[in-house]
C-alpha cells in the first residue's frame, strides 16, 4: 500500500479523490465528501475500489506537480519504452461530478495500462456493469458511474481493463461521471472541454491570492488546499478529506475528518481573510450562522458540511484499515462532547468577520451564545483534542471562554453594538482570574493543560496569540519554553504526552504538524526569529511532493500520519509564514498576508 504522502488530492469542491504515485486512485467518495467511497482501497485491498491509470510494468510515477496555481494533477512516466503524462483533475461541480484523466503520449511508444475497480458503499458493494453504445454504465442501489473513453475496454474479474498505447501528441481521455441511479444517463462532458474549464476556475481563483514572499509557493498551496476542503454548496469546510489514516501504523487512533468543526473552520477563516479571500469567509460565516441556529444550549463542536447535526460514529468490519490501523470509522463521537474553547473559536470568528467584511447581522445570535456560555464556562470539558478520558478543566478551553467574553465585550465597546458591558466585562476578568489561580503550575511560572495538572499541552502556546496574555509575558515565556522542553520529540512537537492515558485512548501517537507550526509562531513572538525560520523550514520538508500535509508526522519513520490533506496542518503552516514574514499580528486582525 501506498505511504499517505504518496497521495496527492483533486477534487470538485464537493468531494475529493487522493491519487497515488502508482497511478492509482484510492480514495473517492461520491456524491459528497462525506458520503461512502466508491474507491476505498486506501483503507483496504485494491478490492474495495480504486481507479489506475500506468504504463505497463512501471511501479510509480517519475515526478509529479500540480500545474501553477490549479488544483489539476500532473503525473510524468518516464520508461524504457518512453515518456507519457497523466493529468488528473475533477472540474469544479455543475450539474455532474465528473473524474477527468487524459494520458498523453510525450515520447517513444508506450504501453498503457488501465484497472477499474468501481465499489461502492465502502467497498463492498459490486455493481452490475453494462455497455451502451461505447459507454461504461456501473450501477447498484442509489449510485450509478459511467465511464466514457477512446481507448478498449473489457471485463475481466469483476474489474474493467483497458491496454493501449500512445506516442507522441497522443491524448486518451477517461472520464468518470457519478449520478444518482435512477437519473437518466446523460453524455459525459468532453475531457478537453472540461480541462479548460477547469484550469479557468484555478486560474481567476489563484488571481484573487494577495501573497507575496519567500513562502509565497508554499502558501499558495495550503491555501488551495483549504479551498478543496471547501464544500461549495454550503461554504462549509472538512477537516480532512479522509477518514481513519491512523495517528499511529497499526494504531486504533483513526477518525472521521470529513466534517466541519467548528474550531478547524474557524481558524481556517484568518489566512482565507488574510490571503484576501473574503467571499469564502463570507460563505463560511453563512454557513456558521445557519448551523449554530438555535438553542445556544444546543451548539455542537462539529456538524456535517451541510450542517447535520447527527453524524453518529460507526465502525466498517470488512475494511481492514490502512497498514491493518483498525477499526474504520465512519461518524464522529466528537460532535457531542463539550468544548468550551469552541464559544470562544467562533465569537472571535464572527469578531474578525465583522471588522473584515464590515457586516453585522448575526450580533443576537452571538449575545445568546455568549449568555449560555456564561452560565457553562465553569463545568469541565472534552478540550480541543476532543479527550474521551473524564472531562477536566482544560486550561486552554478557559482561555478560549475569556476570547468568547473579550470579543463580546469589545463588540460593545468597538463597534457600538449593544449588551450588558458591565456583566461581560466581569465575566471575563472573572474567567481570567480563575486561569491565572489554577491552569499554572505550583510556582506559577507556566501554564499547564489542565487545572491541578503538572502535564504540559501544546495548545497553550496560543495564549499570546489570542491575546490572554502578551508575548513578553514571563508566564508567556516559560509555557513556550516549558511546552518545547516537555513536548519535542525529534525537533517537531507532540500536542500533548499520551503516555499520562489523560485522552482515555491505547496507544501512541506522531508529532502533531499543526502545534509545531504554532511553535513557529509563537517563537517568533518572543523574539527567537532564526529559531523560528529554521523549525518553518524543516516542517516545510515534511510536505510531500506536491506540497501537502497530512495530521501528523512520525519521525522514527520518516512518514506522514494522519488523515490528509489536513486544513488544521495547512493553516497552521499559512499562519507560520505570516507571522515569520510580519511579526506577530493580534488575531482580531485580519492577519495581512506576507510581503
Ligand atoms: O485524537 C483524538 C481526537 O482526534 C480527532 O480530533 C482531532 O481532529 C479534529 C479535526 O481536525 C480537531 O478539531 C481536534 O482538535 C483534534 O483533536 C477526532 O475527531 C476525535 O474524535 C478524537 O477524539
Amino acid at each position: 500500500m501506498a505511504r499517505i504522502e504518496d497521495y496527492a488530492v483533486i477534487g470538485d469542491l464537493q468531494t475529493a479523490a487522493l491519487v497515488g504515485m502508482d497511478g492509482s486512485i484510492d480514495w473517492l467518495c461520491l456524491p459528497h465528501f462525506d458520503s461512502p467511497s466508491c474507491f476505498g482501497a486506501l483503507l483496504g485491498t485494491p478490492d474495495h475500489g480504486r481507479w489506475r491509470i500506468a504504463p505497463v510494468g512501471a511501479a510509480t510515477c517519475t515526478s509529479r506537480r500540480y500545474l501553477p496555481g490549479t488544483l489539476v494533477l500532473e503525473s510524468v512516466w518516464e520508461t524504457d519504452d518512453g515518456a507519457a503524462r497523466v493529468v488528473d483533475f475533477m472540474p469544479p461541480r455543475d450539474s455532474a461530478c465528473d473524474v477527468v484523466r487524459i494520458v498523453e503520449g510525450v515520447s517513444g511508444s508506450v504501453p498503457v495500462e488501465m484497472d477499474l475497480a468501481l465499489r461502492f458503499d465502502y467497498g463492498h458493494v459490486v455493481p452490475w456493469v453494462r455497455r451502451r453504445e461505447g459507454v461504461l454504465h456501473a450501477v447498484a442501489g442509489p449510485d450509478a458511474a459511467y465511464v466514457t473513453t477512446t481507448a478498449p475496454l473489457v471485463g475481466r474479474d469483476r474489474r474493467t481493463v483497458s491496454a493501449f498505447t500512445v506516442g507522441p501528441g497522443d491524448r486518451v481521455p477517461f472520464v468518470l461521471t457519478w449520478r444518482p441511479s435512477h437519473e437518466r444517463w446523460e453524455p459525459c462532458a468532453d475531457a478537453e472541454v472540461s480541462l479548460e474549464r477547469t484550469l479557468a476556475y484555478w486560474d481567476e481563483w489563484s488571481s484573487r491570492c494577495r501573497v507575496t514572499g519567500p513562502y509565497k509557493d508554499a502558501v499558495d498551496r495550503s491555501l488551495i488546499t483549504l479551498k478543496a476542503l471547501t464544500f461549495g454548496p454550503t461554504g462549509g469546510i472538512a477537516a480532512a478529506a479522509t477518514t481513519s489514516l491512523p495517528e499511529w501504523l497499526g494504531g486504533e487512533r483513526n477518525w472521521d475528518y470529513r466534517y466541519c468543526w467548528l474550531r478547524d473552520a474557524t481558524l481556517t477563516l484568518q489566512p482565507l481573510l488574510a490571503a484576501g479571500y473574503t467571499e469564502e469567509a463570507g460563505a463560511w460565516r453563512d454557513w456558521l450562522l445557519r448551523a449554530v441556529a438555535g438553542d445556544p444550549a444546543d451548539l455542537q463542536i462539529m456538524y456535517s458540511l451541510t450542517g447535520r447535526r447527527r453524524v453518529p460514529e460507526d465502525t466498517l468490519h470488512w475494511l481492514p484499515g490502512y497498514e491493518a490501523s483498525a477499526p474504520v470509522r465512519i461518524g464522529n463521537a466528537a460532535a457531542e462532547q463539550l468544548q468550551l474553547d469552541v464559544w470562544g473559536e467562533v465569537l472571535d470568528a464572527l469578531a474578525l468577520t465583522r471588522n473584515a467584511l464590515g457586516t453585522e447581522d448575526s450580533w443576537n445570535l452571538q449575545c445568546a451564545l455568549m449568555d449560555h456560555l456564561e452560565r457553562v464556562w465553569r463545568q469541565p470539558d472534552n478540550g480541543l483534542w476532543e479527550m474521551r478520558g473524564p472531562r477536566r478543566h482544560f486550561t486552554h478551553s478557559k482561555v478560549m471562554a475569556w476570547v468568547a467574553a473579550d470579543r463580546m465585550a469589545r463588540g460593545i465597546t468597538e463597534s457600538g453594538l449593544e449588551g450588558p458591558l458591565e456583566r461581560w466585562t466581569a465575566v471575563r476578568d472573572e474567567i481570567r482570574a480563575d486561569v491565572l489561580a489554577h491552569g499554572m503550575d505550583p510556582t506559577g511560572s507556566h501554564f499547564v493543560q489542565s487545572y491541578g495538572s503538572s502535564e504540559l499541552d501544546a495548545a497553550l502556546l496560543l495564549i499570546p496569540r489570542v491575546g490572554f496574555l502578551p508575548y513578553d509575558d514571563p508566564r508567556v515565556v516559560a509555557t513556550i519554553e516549558a511546552v518545547q522542553r516537555e513536548l519535542a520529540a525529534d525537533g517537531f512537537l507532540l500536542r500533548y504526552r499520551t503516555e499520562s492515558g489523560a485522552d482515555g485512548l491505547p496507544g501512541t501517537e506522531g508529532v502533531f504538524l499543526a502545534c509545531s507550526f504554532w511553535l513557529v509562531t509563537a517563537l517568533v513572538g518572543i523574539g527567537r526569529r532564526d529559531e523560528a525560520r529554521r523549525l518553518f523550514e524543516d516542517l516545510l520538508e515534511l510536505r510531500n511532493d506536491v506540497g501537502l500535509l497530512s495530521e501528523e508526522y512520525d519521525p522514527r519513520l520518516g512518514r506522514q500520519l494522519g488523515n490528509t490533506p489536513q486544513a488544521f496542518s495547512h493553516f497552521g503552516l499559512i499562519n507560520a509564514a505570516v507571522a515569520l514574514e510580519q511579526g506577530m499580528g493580534r488575531s482580531d486582525e485580519p492577519p495581512r498576508p506576507p510581503s
